[in-house]
């Protein structure tokens, strides 16, 4: 029996929904499909996540991260072509939007704060969609203001605003519901390191108090730094899907030799251990071998060339190109 007032859902949502043991996932997705008129934008997608656990969604631009996200919380309807699940905190959003916006919190691509109100009034406005009474809504925006580090500038009007306040605010007020999974779709795009690293940190703090995170992000670092799994997807599809740390030491050599000055370098060419890869402004070459690429690097000017470990960001143009997207 679900709760039938507003203040018994907020109260089920603290206390962790429909799903509130650990092992059952937030998130279940499927063979899920979206079909913009004949466009495949979101192809036969599966995955899911742990509850308490933080999963990234990484992709070029266009790869239907925003789309699959929009599915999970009622905004987009996914295309019925074939069997398929959606569940989220054990709600199919197709008939239980409400239910799952009680649960969640999203912090959505674009700012969308209303710009001729305060701080304070955007979060007043948005907790009456709750049914929060007024005392509830202050005492928890207090709370959430000082969480972000934005009491100050509660009275302020959001033009007033500079970037990362408004990104750390839309965070607040995605919180104000005390989600038990908060979706975020490029959460620090635009920012600067020192606001990124801060929403990290909140992030997860968030984590450590049991929060699920479903997160999508250009930033290898995030998500590096973030995910316990990530999925990469191609033009709709997933194309990997494991931990970070994981996916780079079986998908990509350990190594690689970055050359920024191609002017001097002779034609070095690809053998069995080493693996050549250029864009327009490097050549790089990925082995295993650490040996190989120092005897390859000492053919070049010392400051022509980075050696270094490989990371996601060398996974993620293995996997999905150097070409442009979109
Ligand atoms: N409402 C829509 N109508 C038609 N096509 C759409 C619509 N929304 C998205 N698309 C198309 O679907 C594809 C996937 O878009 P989506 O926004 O999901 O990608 P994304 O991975 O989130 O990209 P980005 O990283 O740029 O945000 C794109 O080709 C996009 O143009």
């Amino acid at each position: 029996m679900k709760s039938e007032t507003s203040e018994e859902r907020i109260q089920e949502s603290a206390n962790g929904g429909s799903t509130g043991y650990p092992d059952s996932p937030a998130v279940r997705v499927e063979n899920v499909n979206k079909y913009y008129g004949s466009f495949h934008a979101v192809k036969n997608l599966n995955f899911q996540v742990g509850t308490g656990r933080c999963f990234g969604l990484l992709g070029p631009n266009g790869a239907g991260k925003t789309s699959m996200m929009k599915i999970l919380y009622g905004k987009n309807q996914r295309s019925h072509s074939g069997e398929n699940t959606v569940e989220v905190m054990g709600y199919d959003p197709d008939n239980h939007e409400l239910e799952i916006k009680y649960l969640t919190g999203i912090v959505p691509q674009e700012d969308n704060l209303d710009v001729e109100l305060t701080v304070l009034d955007n979060l007043l406005i948005y907790s009456r969609f709750y049914g929060m009474n007024r005392s509830q809504a202050r005492s928890r925006i207090d709370e959430l203001l000082e969480f972000m580090e934005l009491g100050e500038k509660k009275g302020a009007k959001i033009r007033e605003l500079s970037g990362g306040m408004k990104r750390r605010l839309i965070i607040a007020r995605a919180l104000i519901n005390n989600p038990r999974l908060l979706i975020l779709d490029e959460p620090t795009t635009g920012l600067d390191p020192q606001v990124r690293h801060h929403i990290w940190d909140k992030l997860r703090q968030l984590l450590n108090r049991g929060v699920t995170i479903l997160i999508t992000t250009h930033y290898m670092e995030e998500a590096f730094q973030l995910c316990d799994e990530l999925a990469i997807m191609h033009k709709g599809e997933k194309i990997l899907q494991g931990n970070p740390r994981s996916l780079i030491d079986e998908n990509i050599e350990r190594y690689v030799l970055e050359i920024h000055n191609m002017e001097n370098v002779g034609d070095i060419q690809e053998n069995d251990s080493v693996r050549k890869e250029q864009d327009n402004i490097r050549l790089l070459f990925y082995s295993n071998s650490h040996r190989e690429l120092e005897k390859i690097s000492e053919t070049l000017n010392p400051g022509d060339y980075y050696l270094r470990q490989s990371n996601l960001e060398d996974l993620f143009l293995k996997s999905t190109g150097r070409a442009l997207h979109e």
